[in-house]
Protein backbone atom coordinates (compact mmCIF):
# COMPACT_ATOMS: atom_id res chain seq x y z
CA UNK A 1 0.00 0.00 0.00
CA UNK A 2 1.37 3.15 -0.99
CA UNK A 3 0.67 6.64 1.08
CA UNK A 4 -0.09 9.60 -0.70
CA UNK A 5 -0.27 11.58 2.26
CA UNK A 6 1.33 14.89 2.58
CA UNK A 7 2.83 16.22 5.91
CA UNK A 8 -0.39 17.28 7.34
CA UNK A 9 -2.31 13.74 6.06
CA UNK A 10 0.33 11.86 8.09
CA UNK A 11 -1.27 13.17 11.11
CA UNK A 12 -4.14 10.07 11.12
CA UNK A 13 -6.38 11.50 13.60
CA UNK A 14 -6.84 7.74 14.59
CA UNK A 15 -8.45 6.99 17.70
CA UNK A 16 -7.33 6.89 21.33
CA UNK A 17 -8.30 3.23 22.02
CA UNK A 18 -9.29 1.63 18.17
CA UNK A 19 -11.77 -1.19 20.09
CA UNK A 20 -14.80 0.65 22.06
CA UNK A 21 -13.95 0.12 25.59
CA UNK A 22 -16.59 -2.23 26.62
CA UNK A 23 -16.19 -4.77 23.53
CA UNK A 24 -14.44 -7.50 23.22
CA UNK A 25 -12.65 -8.40 20.44
CA UNK A 26 -14.12 -11.35 19.65
CA UNK A 27 -17.10 -8.94 19.88
CA UNK A 28 -16.02 -7.30 16.89
CA UNK A 29 -16.97 -8.02 13.08
CA UNK A 30 -15.45 -5.64 11.61
CA UNK A 31 -12.81 -3.55 12.21
CA UNK A 32 -11.24 -0.32 10.43
CA UNK A 33 -7.67 0.58 11.77
CA UNK A 34 -6.49 3.85 10.08
CA UNK A 35 -7.89 3.82 6.73
CA UNK A 36 -7.28 6.19 4.03
CA UNK A 37 -8.85 6.51 0.25
CA UNK A 38 -7.05 9.03 -1.71
CA UNK A 39 -8.27 9.09 -5.26
CA UNK A 40 -5.76 10.29 -7.34
CA UNK A 41 -6.36 13.57 -9.82
CA UNK A 42 -4.76 13.22 -13.10
CA UNK A 43 -4.04 15.37 -15.76
CA UNK A 44 -2.84 15.34 -19.16
CA UNK A 45 -3.88 13.23 -22.49
CA UNK A 46 -0.75 11.49 -23.46
CA UNK A 47 1.62 12.18 -19.73
CA UNK A 48 -0.97 10.69 -17.07
CA UNK A 49 0.43 13.04 -14.60
CA UNK A 50 -0.96 13.35 -10.60
CA UNK A 51 -1.67 16.43 -9.67
CA UNK A 52 -2.79 15.91 -6.52
CA UNK A 53 -5.55 13.60 -4.26
CA UNK A 54 -9.10 13.74 -3.22
CA UNK A 55 -8.73 12.69 0.20
CA UNK A 56 -12.15 11.12 0.36
CA UNK A 57 -11.52 8.80 3.35
CA UNK A 58 -8.45 10.07 5.68
CA UNK A 59 -7.96 8.12 8.84
CA UNK A 60 -11.11 6.69 10.41
CA UNK A 61 -10.67 4.31 12.78
CA UNK A 62 -14.26 2.08 14.09
CA UNK A 63 -15.10 -1.41 14.87
CA UNK A 64 -18.73 -3.00 14.36
CA UNK A 65 -19.63 -5.35 16.88
CA UNK A 66 -21.86 -8.48 15.94
CA UNK A 67 -25.27 -7.87 15.81
CA UNK A 68 -25.55 -4.55 16.07
CA UNK A 69 -26.70 -2.01 13.22
CA UNK A 70 -24.07 1.37 12.90
CA UNK A 71 -25.30 3.97 11.48
CA UNK A 72 -22.80 6.37 9.41
CA UNK A 73 -23.97 9.75 8.79
CA UNK A 74 -22.47 13.20 7.26
CA UNK A 75 -23.03 15.55 4.17
CA UNK A 76 -22.38 14.90 0.97
CA UNK A 77 -19.09 13.74 -0.26
CA UNK A 78 -17.67 13.23 2.90
CA UNK A 79 -16.50 9.89 2.12
CA UNK A 80 -19.21 7.41 3.58
CA UNK A 81 -19.71 5.87 0.41
CA UNK A 82 -16.15 5.35 -0.17
CA UNK A 83 -15.23 3.95 3.22
CA UNK A 84 -18.43 1.54 2.60
CA UNK A 85 -17.03 0.76 -0.29
CA UNK A 86 -13.77 -0.03 1.38
CA UNK A 87 -15.02 -2.31 4.02
CA UNK A 88 -16.24 -4.52 0.89
CA UNK A 89 -12.87 -4.36 -0.29
CA UNK A 90 -14.06 -2.98 -3.93
CA UNK A 91 -11.76 0.17 -3.07
CA UNK A 92 -8.70 -1.32 -1.77
CA UNK A 93 -7.46 1.61 0.93
CA UNK A 94 -4.25 3.24 0.17
CA UNK A 95 -3.32 3.17 3.69
CA UNK A 96 -4.49 1.07 6.85
CA UNK A 97 -6.64 -2.15 6.90
CA UNK A 98 -10.03 -3.86 7.37
CA UNK A 99 -10.63 -6.92 9.36
CA UNK A 100 -14.22 -8.84 8.75
CA UNK A 101 -14.47 -11.61 11.28
CA UNK A 102 -10.74 -11.93 12.52
CA UNK A 103 -9.14 -11.83 8.47
CA UNK A 104 -7.57 -8.98 6.68
CA UNK A 105 -9.65 -9.04 3.87
CA UNK A 106 -6.33 -7.54 1.52
CA UNK A 107 -4.67 -10.90 2.29
CA UNK A 108 -7.65 -12.73 0.53
CA UNK A 109 -7.49 -14.00 -3.19
CA UNK A 110 -9.43 -16.51 -5.26
CA UNK A 111 -12.01 -18.56 -4.03
CA UNK A 112 -10.90 -17.10 -0.20
CA UNK A 113 -11.91 -13.60 -1.27
CA UNK A 114 -15.14 -14.98 -3.01
CA UNK A 115 -16.45 -16.79 0.22
CA UNK A 116 -15.54 -13.99 2.30
CA UNK A 117 -17.34 -11.34 0.30
CA UNK A 118 -20.59 -14.05 0.41
CA UNK A 119 -20.31 -12.93 4.10
CA UNK A 120 -20.84 -9.27 2.92
CA UNK A 121 -23.75 -7.91 0.97
CA UNK A 122 -25.30 -4.66 -0.09
CA UNK A 123 -28.57 -2.98 -0.01
CA UNK A 124 -28.32 -0.05 -2.14
CA UNK A 125 -30.02 3.57 -2.21
CA UNK A 126 -32.25 3.22 -5.64
CA UNK A 127 -33.29 -0.62 -6.04
CA UNK A 128 -34.08 0.17 -9.84
CA UNK A 129 -30.53 0.69 -10.66
CA UNK A 130 -29.26 -2.19 -8.49
CA UNK A 131 -31.86 -4.84 -10.29
CA UNK A 132 -31.64 -5.81 -14.12
CA UNK A 133 -34.66 -4.82 -15.61
CA UNK A 134 -34.89 -7.79 -18.03
CA UNK A 135 -34.11 -10.37 -15.47
CA UNK A 136 -36.93 -11.91 -13.53
CA UNK A 137 -37.23 -11.80 -9.74
CA UNK A 138 -36.42 -15.26 -9.85
CA UNK A 139 -33.71 -15.16 -12.07
CA UNK A 140 -32.38 -12.17 -10.14
CA UNK A 141 -32.37 -13.83 -6.55
CA UNK A 142 -31.12 -17.31 -8.38
CA UNK A 143 -28.20 -15.37 -9.54
CA UNK A 144 -26.47 -15.04 -5.52
CA UNK A 145 -27.42 -18.52 -5.37
CA UNK A 146 -25.60 -19.88 -7.92
CA UNK A 147 -22.29 -18.14 -8.01
CA UNK A 148 -21.83 -19.18 -4.30
CA UNK A 149 -23.05 -22.83 -5.14
CA UNK A 150 -26.09 -22.69 -2.67
CA UNK A 151 -28.11 -24.74 -4.88
CA UNK A 152 -28.40 -28.13 -4.24
CA UNK A 153 -31.45 -29.16 -6.68
CA UNK A 154 -34.28 -27.36 -8.42
CA UNK A 155 -37.04 -28.22 -5.33
CA UNK A 156 -33.98 -27.01 -2.98
CA UNK A 157 -34.00 -24.01 -4.68
CA UNK A 158 -37.64 -22.83 -5.34
CA UNK A 159 -38.69 -23.26 -1.54
CA UNK A 160 -35.36 -21.60 -0.86
CA UNK A 161 -36.98 -18.60 -3.18
CA UNK A 162 -40.41 -18.76 -1.58
CA UNK A 163 -38.35 -18.65 2.12
CA UNK A 164 -36.77 -15.18 1.00
CA UNK A 165 -40.13 -13.86 -0.65
CA UNK A 166 -42.04 -14.57 2.68
CA UNK A 167 -39.37 -12.96 5.17
CA UNK A 168 -39.27 -9.49 3.21
CA UNK A 169 -43.11 -9.70 3.05
CA UNK A 170 -43.52 -10.50 -0.94
CA UNK A 171 -46.07 -13.06 -2.60
CA UNK A 172 -44.94 -16.50 -3.92
CA UNK A 173 -46.69 -14.94 -7.39
CA UNK A 174 -43.17 -11.90 -7.43
CA UNK A 175 -40.79 -14.85 -8.06
CA UNK A 176 -42.06 -14.06 -12.01
CA UNK A 177 -42.65 -10.52 -12.73
CA UNK A 178 -39.96 -7.81 -13.77
CA UNK A 179 -38.94 -4.83 -11.37
CA UNK A 180 -40.53 -2.70 -12.86
CA UNK A 181 -43.97 -4.21 -12.21
CA UNK A 182 -43.07 -3.40 -8.28
CA UNK A 183 -43.57 0.11 -6.23
CA UNK A 184 -40.42 1.57 -5.10
CA UNK A 185 -40.77 0.27 -1.71
CA UNK A 186 -41.07 -3.47 -2.90
CA UNK A 187 -38.45 -3.09 -5.47
CA UNK A 188 -36.05 -2.48 -2.35
CA UNK A 189 -37.55 -5.54 -0.36
CA UNK A 190 -36.41 -7.50 -3.66
CA UNK A 191 -32.86 -5.77 -3.35
CA UNK A 192 -32.70 -6.96 0.42
CA UNK A 193 -33.74 -10.61 -0.58
CA UNK A 194 -31.39 -10.58 -2.91
CA UNK A 195 -28.78 -9.08 -0.48
CA UNK A 196 -30.19 -11.97 2.17
CA UNK A 197 -29.93 -14.71 -0.73
CA UNK A 198 -26.44 -15.97 0.35
CA UNK A 199 -26.74 -15.57 4.22
CA UNK A 200 -24.55 -13.15 4.94
CA UNK A 201 -23.05 -11.79 8.49
CA UNK A 202 -23.01 -8.19 7.22
CA UNK A 203 -25.06 -6.28 5.52
CA UNK A 204 -23.82 -2.75 4.25
CA UNK A 205 -27.19 -0.38 3.35
CA UNK A 206 -26.04 2.82 1.62
CA UNK A 207 -28.67 5.25 1.25
CA UNK A 208 -31.50 2.50 2.11
CA UNK A 209 -34.78 4.34 2.24
CA UNK A 210 -33.66 7.61 1.24
CA UNK A 211 -34.81 6.99 -2.79
CA UNK A 212 -38.56 6.27 -1.09
CA UNK A 213 -41.31 8.09 -0.14
CA UNK A 214 -41.01 8.78 3.51
CA UNK A 215 -44.51 6.67 4.43
CA UNK A 216 -42.83 3.73 2.94
CA UNK A 217 -39.30 4.59 4.57
CA UNK A 218 -40.28 3.00 7.89
CA UNK A 219 -41.97 0.04 6.50
CA UNK A 220 -38.19 -0.90 4.63
CA UNK A 221 -36.49 0.42 7.90
CA UNK A 222 -38.97 -1.85 10.66
CA UNK A 223 -38.47 -4.98 7.58
CA UNK A 224 -34.79 -4.61 8.32
CA UNK A 225 -35.10 -4.51 12.08
CA UNK A 226 -37.14 -7.88 11.95
CA UNK A 227 -34.34 -9.59 9.63
CA UNK A 228 -31.71 -8.19 12.07
CA UNK A 229 -33.30 -10.22 14.87
CA UNK A 230 -34.64 -13.23 13.23
CA UNK A 231 -30.97 -13.99 10.95
CA UNK A 232 -28.52 -12.35 13.26
CA UNK A 233 -27.43 -9.58 10.91
CA UNK A 234 -24.77 -6.89 11.18
CA UNK A 235 -25.72 -3.74 9.78
CA UNK A 236 -23.42 -0.79 8.72
CA UNK A 237 -26.12 2.02 7.52
CA UNK A 238 -25.07 4.75 5.47
CA UNK A 239 -27.17 7.85 5.25
CA UNK A 240 -27.35 12.12 5.08
CA UNK A 241 -30.64 11.67 7.34
CA UNK A 242 -29.94 11.61 11.07
CA UNK A 243 -33.28 10.64 11.73
CA UNK A 244 -33.23 7.37 9.57
CA UNK A 245 -30.01 6.65 11.78
CA UNK A 246 -31.05 7.43 14.78
CA UNK A 247 -34.19 5.42 15.04
CA UNK A 248 -32.02 2.00 13.40
CA UNK A 249 -28.46 2.38 15.43
CA UNK A 250 -26.96 1.15 18.09
CA UNK A 251 -24.05 3.65 17.70
CA UNK A 252 -23.33 6.20 15.28
CA UNK A 253 -20.77 7.95 13.85
CA UNK A 254 -20.74 11.34 11.98
CA UNK A 255 -18.56 11.64 9.29
CA UNK A 256 -16.82 14.99 8.33
CA UNK A 257 -14.14 15.21 5.60
CA UNK A 258 -13.28 12.08 5.29
CA UNK A 259 -12.81 11.42 9.03
CA UNK A 260 -15.01 10.82 12.14
CA UNK A 261 -16.20 13.54 13.91
CA UNK A 262 -17.82 11.56 16.80
CA UNK A 263 -19.09 8.22 17.14
CA UNK A 264 -21.48 7.17 20.15
CA UNK A 265 -24.54 4.97 21.59
CA UNK A 266 -27.39 6.74 19.02
CA UNK A 267 -29.33 7.82 22.34
CA UNK A 268 -25.83 9.66 23.75
CA UNK A 269 -25.36 11.36 20.61
CA UNK A 270 -28.79 12.60 19.95
CA UNK A 271 -29.31 13.70 23.55
CA UNK A 272 -26.10 15.46 23.68
CA UNK A 273 -23.95 15.84 21.26
CA UNK A 274 -20.18 16.94 21.81
CA UNK A 275 -18.47 17.69 18.56
CA UNK A 276 -19.49 21.48 17.20
CA UNK A 277 -20.03 19.95 14.12
CA UNK A 278 -22.86 17.17 15.64
CA UNK A 279 -24.14 19.99 17.61
CA UNK A 280 -24.79 22.33 14.23
CA UNK A 281 -26.61 19.65 12.86
CA UNK A 282 -29.03 18.36 15.35
CA UNK A 283 -29.47 22.29 16.66
CA UNK A 284 -31.15 23.01 12.48
CA UNK A 285 -33.63 20.12 13.21
CA UNK A 286 -36.73 21.68 13.75
CA UNK A 287 -38.77 20.90 16.71
CA UNK A 288 -42.71 20.20 16.71
CA UNK A 289 -43.16 22.79 19.93
CA UNK A 290 -43.27 26.39 18.36
CA UNK A 291 -42.26 27.65 22.03
CA UNK A 292 -39.22 25.45 22.55
CA UNK A 293 -38.64 25.86 18.65
CA UNK A 294 -38.60 29.57 19.05
CA UNK A 295 -36.05 29.44 22.10
CA UNK A 296 -33.40 27.21 21.68
CA UNK A 297 -30.10 27.81 20.33
CA UNK A 298 -28.76 27.46 17.15
CA UNK A 299 -25.73 27.14 15.73
CA UNK A 300 -24.48 28.72 13.10
CA UNK A 301 -22.19 27.53 10.41
CA UNK A 302 -20.42 29.17 8.19
CA UNK A 303 -19.12 28.95 4.85
CA UNK A 304 -18.93 25.86 2.90
CA UNK A 305 -18.02 22.29 2.99
CA UNK A 306 -14.32 22.83 2.00
CA UNK A 307 -13.52 20.64 -0.90
CA UNK A 308 -11.56 16.77 0.25
CA UNK A 309 -8.75 17.68 -2.83
CA UNK A 310 -7.78 20.41 -0.48
CA UNK A 311 -8.98 19.75 2.47
CA UNK A 312 -8.00 22.41 5.60
CA UNK A 313 -4.88 21.95 7.89
CA UNK A 314 -5.31 20.62 11.73
CA UNK A 315 -9.18 19.74 12.88
CA UNK A 316 -11.11 19.86 9.14
CA UNK A 317 -13.71 21.18 10.75
CA UNK A 318 -12.25 24.14 12.18
CA UNK A 319 -13.24 26.47 9.25
CA UNK A 320 -16.54 26.11 10.29
CA UNK A 321 -16.31 26.25 13.56
CA UNK A 322 -18.12 28.84 15.99
CA UNK A 323 -15.40 27.32 18.93
CA UNK A 324 -12.27 27.27 17.06
CA UNK A 325 -9.47 28.44 18.51
CA UNK A 326 -6.36 29.91 17.04
CA UNK A 327 -3.16 28.38 16.37
CA UNK A 328 -4.28 24.76 18.12
CA UNK A 329 -7.62 23.92 15.72
CA UNK A 330 -5.81 24.66 12.61
CA UNK A 331 -2.28 23.42 13.20
CA UNK A 332 -3.27 20.45 15.18
CA UNK A 333 -5.62 17.68 13.90
CA UNK A 334 -7.31 16.14 16.66
CA UNK A 335 -7.77 12.31 17.52
CA UNK A 336 -11.02 10.16 18.11
CA UNK A 337 -10.93 10.46 21.93
CA UNK A 338 -13.21 9.49 24.91
CA UNK A 339 -13.99 12.55 27.32
CA UNK A 340 -14.03 12.97 30.81
CA UNK A 341 -16.87 14.36 31.84
CA UNK A 342 -19.87 13.19 34.04
CA UNK A 343 -22.64 11.03 32.52
CA UNK A 344 -20.52 10.61 29.45
CA UNK A 345 -19.88 7.04 28.45
CA UNK A 346 -16.55 5.45 27.28
CA UNK A 347 -17.72 4.79 24.10
CA UNK A 348 -18.65 8.01 23.33
CA UNK A 349 -15.73 9.66 21.77
CA UNK A 350 -14.62 12.75 19.68
CA UNK A 351 -12.51 14.82 17.57
CA UNK A 352 -12.50 18.03 19.48
CA UNK A 353 -9.72 19.76 21.40
CA UNK A 354 -12.45 21.72 23.47
CA UNK A 355 -15.54 19.36 23.85
CA UNK A 356 -14.88 19.33 27.48
CA UNK A 357 -14.69 23.21 27.32
CA UNK A 358 -17.59 24.05 25.40
CA UNK A 359 -19.57 21.23 27.13
CA UNK A 360 -18.86 23.28 30.07
CA UNK A 361 -20.08 26.59 29.07
CA UNK A 362 -16.33 27.47 29.35
CA UNK A 363 -15.69 28.16 25.94
CA UNK A 364 -18.63 30.50 23.95
CA UNK A 365 -19.26 29.60 20.48
CA UNK A 366 -18.05 33.38 18.44
CA UNK A 367 -20.94 33.60 16.43
CA UNK A 368 -23.68 33.26 19.47
CA UNK A 369 -25.76 36.49 18.14
CA UNK A 370 -26.73 33.99 15.35
CA UNK A 371 -29.58 32.00 15.07
CA UNK A 372 -29.97 31.13 11.36
CA UNK A 373 -28.60 27.94 10.07
CA UNK A 374 -26.92 28.03 7.01
CA UNK A 375 -25.90 24.67 6.44
CA UNK A 376 -28.00 21.77 7.17
CA UNK A 377 -27.62 19.15 4.55
CA UNK A 378 -29.97 16.63 4.37
CA UNK A 379 -31.46 16.28 8.35
CA UNK A 380 -34.61 15.56 9.18
CA UNK A 381 -36.21 15.92 12.77
CA UNK A 382 -35.66 13.23 14.61
CA UNK A 383 -39.59 12.68 15.45
CA UNK A 384 -40.38 13.07 11.42
CA UNK A 385 -42.66 10.37 10.03
CA UNK A 386 -39.73 7.44 9.42
CA UNK A 387 -41.17 5.54 12.39
CA UNK A 388 -44.76 4.70 12.18
CA UNK A 389 -46.95 1.54 13.06
CA UNK A 390 -45.93 -0.49 10.04
CA UNK A 391 -45.16 -4.27 10.35
CA UNK A 392 -43.67 -6.43 8.00
CA UNK A 393 -46.71 -7.58 6.35
CA UNK A 394 -47.42 -4.87 4.51
CA UNK A 395 -45.81 -3.92 1.57
CA UNK A 396 -44.76 -0.81 0.82
N1 LIG B 1 -13.51 6.96 -7.92
C1 LIG B 1 -13.33 8.21 -7.51
N2 LIG B 1 -12.38 9.01 -8.05
C2 LIG B 1 -12.18 10.26 -7.61
N3 LIG B 1 -12.89 10.84 -6.62
C3 LIG B 1 -13.85 10.10 -6.04
C4 LIG B 1 -14.12 8.76 -6.46
N4 LIG B 1 -15.16 8.27 -5.68
C5 LIG B 1 -15.50 9.27 -4.83
N5 LIG B 1 -14.72 10.37 -5.06
C6 LIG B 1 -14.76 11.63 -4.32
O1 LIG B 1 -14.51 11.32 -2.96
C7 LIG B 1 -15.30 12.17 -2.12
C8 LIG B 1 -16.15 11.30 -1.22
O2 LIG B 1 -17.13 10.62 -2.00
P1 LIG B 1 -18.21 9.63 -1.38
O3 LIG B 1 -19.10 9.19 -2.49
O4 LIG B 1 -17.54 8.59 -0.58
O5 LIG B 1 -18.99 10.60 -0.40
P2 LIG B 1 -20.41 10.39 0.29
O6 LIG B 1 -20.30 10.94 1.65
O7 LIG B 1 -20.82 8.97 0.16
O8 LIG B 1 -21.33 11.32 -0.60
P3 LIG B 1 -22.78 11.04 -1.20
O9 LIG B 1 -23.71 11.01 -0.02
O10 LIG B 1 -23.01 12.19 -2.11
O11 LIG B 1 -22.67 9.72 -1.92
C9 LIG B 1 -16.14 13.05 -3.05
O12 LIG B 1 -15.46 14.28 -3.20
C10 LIG B 1 -16.13 12.29 -4.35
O13 LIG B 1 -16.26 13.16 -5.44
Amino acid sequence: MTSTANADHDVTGSADSAVPADADHRDVLVDVRGVKVHFPIRKGVIFDKTIGYVYAVDGVDLQIRRGETYGLVGESGCGKSTLGRAILNLEPPTEGSVTFDGVDIASLKGEELRRKRQDIQMVFQDPMSSLDPRQSVESLLLEGLKAHGLIENDAAANQRLRELLAAVGLPPAALKKYPHEFSGGQRQRIGIARALSVNPKLIVADEPVSALDVSVQAQVINLLEDLQEEFGLTYLVVAHDLAVVRHISDRVGVMYLGALAEEAPAADLYARPLHPYTRALLSAVPVPDPVIEDQRERILLTGDLPSPANPPTGCRFHTRCPWRQPTRCDTERPVLRTVELPGVPKDHRVACHWAEQIESGELRPHEVEAIAVEQTAGVLAPDSPIIGPTSIGEIG
